[in-house]
């Protein structure tokens, strides 16, 4: 059978490091950064993986919050997300990961979209 996504980007191991990678690339974007100024960067981490693990048909069950609860409130541009996307294009091709890999993983994540922009 074909390799899911996760084991694709190199399992646990892989994802954590792109999620450190992506998360580097938030702290020295100004205009990202601000959105981040209150939350706990070490509970973002954890809960990112376990979402990103699950959307990637890896074994995790992400349980946390909704998308919409979460970022309910932060008024999230269009602008905005689409350079949070850009951040996380820059992680995967610093993580080393093929680009016809990083199309699927965006092809997963463009259908949130709408849960967490404007709201
Ligand atoms: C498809 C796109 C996105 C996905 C899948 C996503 C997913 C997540 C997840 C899983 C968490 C952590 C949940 C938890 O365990 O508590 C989170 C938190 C957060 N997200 Fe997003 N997110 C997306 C886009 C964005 C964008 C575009 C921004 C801002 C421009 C943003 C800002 C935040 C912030 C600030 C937090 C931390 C909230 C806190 O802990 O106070 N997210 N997001």
């Amino acid at each position: 059978s074909q390799p899911t996504l996760y084991q694709q980007i190199g399992g646990q191991a892989g994802l954590e490091r792109l999620v450190d990678l992506f998360i580097n690339q938030i702290g020295r974007d100004k205009t990202i950064l601000p959105y981040f100024a209150k939350a706990n960067v070490s509970h973002f981490r954890q809960g990112f993986i376990t979402h990103l693990c699950d959307t990637l048909d890896g074994p995790c069950d992400y349980q946390g919050d909704s998308m919409v609860q979460i970022h309910t409130g932060m008024q999230i541009t269009e602008a905005d997300f689409n350079r949070v996307v850009e951040l996380l294009i820059n992680a995967m091709t610093e993580a080393g990961i093929a680009h016809t890999t990083q199309n699927q993983i965006l092809a997963r994540l463009a259908p949130l979209r709408g849960e967490v922009i404007k709201i």
